[in-house]
């Protein structure tokens, strides 16, 4: 047996990977429960590399069958964790761009163009006016992943988008003015929707429920989501986690496109 250890690059490049993805997940995980549960499952661990160290059989047993099961019970426990670490790679990394399906399926780019300029005029005009008047808006709007799950949770409306629609719907005595608007290309697929509530507890503390949502949102699917707020009428834009706060009509229409661009 040779006494040198021999390092190839794709050692190298292996542990480079593995840095990337931890330090991805750290980030990813970083300020939300899930940080707290990994450092659970840390300490138990080095509590467990200890005890079969000490040899204590009967807790390092114990601590070893807990380990044995433990790849599912961590799959189950960071169900939502996963997910979002996948969707953030898949939109970071924008492999579609690269594999370019829209230049396979021979796609109309400047159909595609239009198309987002009307929603984004629509949105724009009318989250501006509801700002004006203080109505809370809460509108997600579908791209890439699929938003089934959560159009369920509502009221179905399938309906042409338009700027008095999206007003008629939030305006505050309206029964569907609860909730979130799903907005899919230039239809509005449906009101009411319940969106998950982020877990980050790093956020600003002025950030309420409606704000919330639409962060848990942009988590956990690629939809860009607007909010206006009902307290103040500013408007913000979420997307994989950011938020874009208290912009003006301007940078609102400008990140508007600069999202609907970004694939
Ligand atoms: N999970 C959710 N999914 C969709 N809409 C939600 C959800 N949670 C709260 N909302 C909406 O947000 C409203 C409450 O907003 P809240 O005042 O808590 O938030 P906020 O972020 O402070 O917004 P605002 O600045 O408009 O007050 C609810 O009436 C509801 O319409």
């Amino acid at each position: 047996m040779s006494l040198f250890i021999t390092i190839r690059l794709l050692d190298f490049i292996d542990i480079l990977l593995v840095s990337i993805l931890l330090y991805k997940l750290f980030k990813l995980i970083r300020g939300t429960i899930a940080f707290n549960i990994s450092m659970g499952i840390f300490t138990v661990y080095l509590l467990w590399l200890l005890v079969k160290a000490l040899k204590m059989e009967l807790i390092s047993t114990i601590l070893g069958q807990l380990f044995g099961v433990g790849v599912i019970a961590l799959i189950i426990v960071f169900q939502q964790e996963i997910r979002r670490f996948l969707i953030m790679l898949g939109s970071q990394y924008k492999l579609h761009r690269w594999i370019n399906f829209e230049k396979i399926l021979n796609f109309d780019k400047e159909q595609e163009k239009a198309e987002h300029s009307e929603v984004v005029e629509i949105i724009v005009s009318a989250c501006k006016e509801m700002g004006a008047t203080r109505t809370g808006v809460l509108i997600a709007i579908q791209r890439k992943a699929n938003l089934n799950e959560y159009v369920e949770t509502g009221e179905l409306i399938q309906a042409k988008l338009s700027k008095e629609l999206l007003k008629t719907i939030f305006f505050k005595n309206s029964p569907l003015h609860d909730g979130a608007v799903i907005i899919h290309k230039n239809t509005i697929v449906s009101a009411r929707c319940i969106l998950p509530v982020t877990d980050q507890r790093t956020l600003s503390p002025d950030l309420g429920l409606r704000h919330r949502a639409a962060i848990g949102m942009s988590e956990m699917t690629d939809a860009i989501i607007v909010v206006v707020s009902e307290e103040n009428g500013s408007i913000s834009i979420v997307r994989d986690g950011q938020i874009f706060r208290r912009l003006n009509s301007e940078d609102f229409s400008k990140q508007l496109y600069k999202q609907f661009e970004e694939e």
